[in-house]
């Protein structure tokens, strides 16, 4: 599978606070990748790298073999670099069907102001967008309320929303700011298939931060671990949740005697103290806390 991402040596300071030092990873085209690591390790700014929004005192980020640091946020997009947002990118005064048009438009192919006059071949474009709008709305589900404002909607439905906001961007690479955060525990897992879906279906590669540890070992092929900025170890999802420095670094302690796991009816651990949505998990066991 061909590296579709590429994060080489990110260095991020923000005065005297190092937050990501020396990061490297690789998201493979076609794969699901989990970024995790306890609250302040550096998983959103890292995001925020990524995307272009910060701009690191080091390191390079390759996209499709292409070097873009130099690239502002809107060209990383446009060349298919799409994200979600943790505390939700829909704009609550529009309605569900304007928040993903107004997403579609960097891929208009016109400008605003030529859209503002309804210059020609504009209303035809326009056309086609309120159509591929309608299909990613009904795709997701959310055809019973594309014209209801986003911010009378449960928020459940706006992180619905925000997804499909990606989507119109017409990405090949997703990236997943907490999508299970605020869901139920049924809707968190019930986001594996439709994770699945859009790779499968719509070939997308998906990198996300999630402390949904149940959504990240059913879903994810493959999982960084970041802790005070810097990585602490990457594999499949099944070998992290018992890797002993991940497991101390959630609860505190050290590698070698990690702070009170709970016992588990297996070789797995789970935790009832905090953070509460990173008790490791046995497989296929609800923790009731998402
Ligand atoms: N713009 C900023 N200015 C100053 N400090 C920042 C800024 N953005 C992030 N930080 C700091 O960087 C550190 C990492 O924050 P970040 O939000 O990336 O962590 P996170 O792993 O995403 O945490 P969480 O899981 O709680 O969302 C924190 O100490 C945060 O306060």
């Amino acid at each position: 599978m061909k590296q579709l991402l590429k994060v080489d040596g990110l260095h991020l300071r923000f005065g005297g606070l190092q937050v990501l030092n020396d990061l490297s990873l690789t998201v493979r085209e076609g794969q699901i990748v989990g970024l995790i690591g306890p609250n302040g390790a550096g998983k959103t700014s890292c995001f925020n790298c990524l995307t272009g929004i910060y701009q690191p005192q080091g390191g390079r980020v390759y996209f499709d073999g292409r070097d873009v640091s130099h690239l502002p946020t809107h060209r990383r997009a446009r060349r298919g670099m799409a994200r979600t947002w943790q505390n939700l990118g829909v704009i609550d005064s529009l309605t569900v069907t304007e928040n993903v048009m107004l997403a579609q438009h960097q891929r208009a192919g016109y400008s605003a102001l030529a859209g503002m006059l309804g210059l020609a071949g504009t209303w035809h474009r326009e056309r086609e967008l309120r159509r591929d709008a309608a299909e990613i709305i009904e795709y997701f589900g959310l055809d019973g309320v594309a014209d209801e404002r986003a911010g009378e909607l449960p928020y459940g439905v706006r992180k619905t929303c925000d997804m499909a906001m990606a989507l119109a961007t017409d990405p090949r690479l997703l990236m997943l700011d907490e999508p299970a955060s605020g869901l139920s525990p049924e809707e968190a897992l019930g986001l594996s298939t439709t994770l699945r879906e859009l790779r499968d279906r719509l070939r997308l590669t998906i990198l996300m931060i999630e402390h949904h540890v149940p959504l990240v070992a059913e879903v994810c092929d493959y999982v960084y671990v970041l802790n005070f900025g810097e990585l602490l170890t990457e594999g499949e999802p099944e070998a992290i949740q018992r890797h002993p420095e991940v497991i101390a670094a959630y609860l505190g302690g050290t590698a070698e005697s990690p702070a009170e796991p709970e016992a588990a009816d297996d070789d797995t651990v789970q935790f009832a103290s905090e953070p509460p949505e990173w008790p490791l998990m046995a497989e296929g066991k609800s923790n009731g806390t998402a």
